[in-house]
């Protein structure tokens, strides 16, 4: 057995991340006020600018990182490596070229080691948060986790 592998009991509430495109920003925002009732329950965060749109137009809360062109997507990757993300919801946008695409490709692969849901499109994000997934207990194994618990939120 890999000894640096532990599987947590995480418990229902969810820490979810939250990014969008320019061109996804719309999309985000209604997807967000979709599904308020359920958001309401767990923890957010998110890139820069899509965190401060989603606070603004639907009252959630959402903690914000840097804007992604800034280094945000860096930052929620370095978070998932933490043990601290436990769903994404990424509408990147497929036909608009982005400056800092070699983060948003680091972020989909990060998530893909690590086994972290990840919804690219309305239907998988649909999908995820009308799902078992987001109402159960949640075993997650996380390599290298160093954090009680406890701390994940917070530390977010
Ligand atoms: O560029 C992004 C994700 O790659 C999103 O960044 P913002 O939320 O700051 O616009």
């Amino acid at each position: 057995m890999d000894d640096s592998k532990i599987t947590l009991t995480i418990g229902k509430q969810k820490n979810i991340a939250l990014i969008a495109h320019d061109g996804k920003k719309a999309e985000i925002i209604a997807w967000c006020e979709e599904h308020k009732e359920e958001l309401k329950k767990h923890f957010l965060c998110g890139t820069g600018t899509t965190a401060r749109m989603i606070t603004d137009r639907t009252g959630l809360p959402v903690r914000g990182y840097n804007s992604g062109p800034l280094g945000g997507d860096q930052q929620v990757g370095a978070k998932v490596v933490e043990g601290k993300i436990d769903l994404i919801i990424f509408f990147s946008d497929p036909l608009t070229a982005q400056p800092h695409d070699p983060d948003v490709k680091a972020l989909l692969r990060i998530a893909q080691v690590y086994d972290i849901p990840i919804a690219n499109n309305k239907a998988t994000a649909d999908f995820i948060i009308t799902s078992d997934f987001i109402d159960k207990e949640y075993n997650h194994d996380v390599i290298n986790f160093k954090k009680n618990i406890s701390e994940r939120a917070e530390t977010l």
